[in-house]
């Protein structure tokens, strides 16, 4: 009998979900309407009324691969994160974000947990100085080579450590580089939202318990009948930051500016995809901001879309080959395939 062979199937399995994915695009533009979606609450909202529209948008920043690029053009990332217990989760970001096409990723971490990221990856440049001495003023030397910058997967609490990190987060500020807050970093924001406040180019993505952490430490008012109002009211609370409130669906606010992103992802809930959707995002943040002119919406909620959008459709096309065994370093493998699936590839253009 004619037995189709494993690596065929997958094969075909990723063509299908390719084609589908197209298919869904092309009903988008002729079927939505602003009604379909939640994005009702501004004239933007209904501006950016579906999915391909948003995707229209970061085809539009989406950097060229060309032979006239010189190392650093498509992006020089920084992951401040990492610590004793958590080395996975600055790795993952890290690697994320390479692996959307930033050219360069610098990991700022504490010297326990450095030997051990190294040795995870040969790709990822890793400075040992969080718990240095003069750590900051080397780690200052390097913050205006960066392009964007996350703040906190597996940094741990440490007061030392969250002293450091808000003095390079109050140095970003001074050199407006877009910066993705998560995990430990959004702990700091709760403990002391004057970090941030006001902060247009941060993007902060809080997981459900995050999330309730920030808005009781911003005082906004309980909505269960009404999450994106919620969303927006903290987003607004802290000055108009880019708020991605992940979950079933993930929710994008950034003010009045509201996306949703609905793709079905996996039940699968193993940790570390949040690491992936933060170092995915940040170079997405970097091709965004350096692209303002050409978008419509606000540049941190198109950057957000575009990593929840990839980050769900990796979850779900890895979960199809490994279901319960699903890990993370499985999604980071699919980022290549959903990433030519999703959005606009410029190779072979002006060589
Ligand atoms: N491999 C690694 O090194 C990883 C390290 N991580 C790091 O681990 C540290 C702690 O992160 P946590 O996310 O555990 O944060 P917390 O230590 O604040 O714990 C949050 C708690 O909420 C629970 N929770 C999560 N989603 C929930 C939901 N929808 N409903 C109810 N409860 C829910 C979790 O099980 C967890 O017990 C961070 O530094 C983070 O970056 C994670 O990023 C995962 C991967
Ligand atoms: N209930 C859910 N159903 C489907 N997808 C979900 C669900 N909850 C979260 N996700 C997706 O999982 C990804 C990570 O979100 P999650 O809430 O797990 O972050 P996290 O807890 O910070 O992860 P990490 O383990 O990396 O810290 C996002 O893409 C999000 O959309
Ligand atoms: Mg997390």
């Amino acid at each position: 009998m004619n037995k189709l062979k494993p690596s065929r199937l997958v094969v075909g399995i990723k063509l299908l979900q390719i084609f589908f994915w197209n298919e869904a695009k092309v009903f988008a533009v002729g079927g939505e309407t602003c009604s379909r979606s939640y994005l009702s609450h501004t004239k933007m909202n209904c501006a950016m009324q579906n999915d391909s529209q948003v995707i229209e948008e970061i085809n539009k920043i989406i950097p060229p691969l060309t032979y006239s690029q010189h190392k650093g053009q498509a992006g020089r990332i920084g992951i401040v994160g990492g610590s004793e217990e958590y080395t996975g989760a600055p790795y993952f970001a890290a690697l994320s974000a390479l692996k959307v096409g930033a050219d360069l990723a610098h990991v700022f971490c504490p010297s326990a947990a450095s030997p051990v990221i190294k040795s995870y990856s040969p790709e990822l440049i890793v400075h040992p100085l969080l718990d240095k001495e003069d750590g900051l003023t080397a780690i200052k030397d390097w913050l205006p080579r960066l392009g964007s910058v996350v703040i906190g997967p597996g940094l741990g609490r440490l007061s030392s450590t969250m002293q450091t990190v808000k003095d390079i987060i109050a140095e970003l500020k001074e050199l407006s580089t877009p910066i993705v807050i998560d995990a430990d970093g959004l702990f700091l924001v709760t403990q002391d939202p004057d970090v941030i406040l006001g902060y247009k180019r941060a993007i902060l993505t809080p997981n459900v318990v995050e999330f309730r952490r920030l808005a009781n430490a911003m005082n906004i008012e309980a909505r269960n009948d009404d999450p994106v109002q919620e969303t927006i009211d903290l987003s607004k609370a802290l000055g108009d930051v880019t708020i991605v409130r992940k979950g079933k669906v993930d929710i994008i606010a950034h003010g009045d500016q509201v996306l949703k992103v609905t793709e079905d992802g996996s039940p699968r809930r193993c940790g570390g995809q949040g690491d992936l959707l933060s170092g995915s995002m940040a170079t997405f943040a970097f091709w965004a901001y350096k692209n303002e002119t050409k978008v419509t919406a606000n540049p941190g909620a198109v950057a957000a879309y575009g990593a929840c959008m990839l980050t769900k459709k990796c979850a779900s096309l890895a979960f199809v080959k490994y279901g319960r065994s699903t890990t993370t370093t499985d999604l980071i493998a699919e980022i290549h395939t959903v990433f030519e699936g999703t959005f606009e590839i410029f190779s072979n253009k002006n060589l």
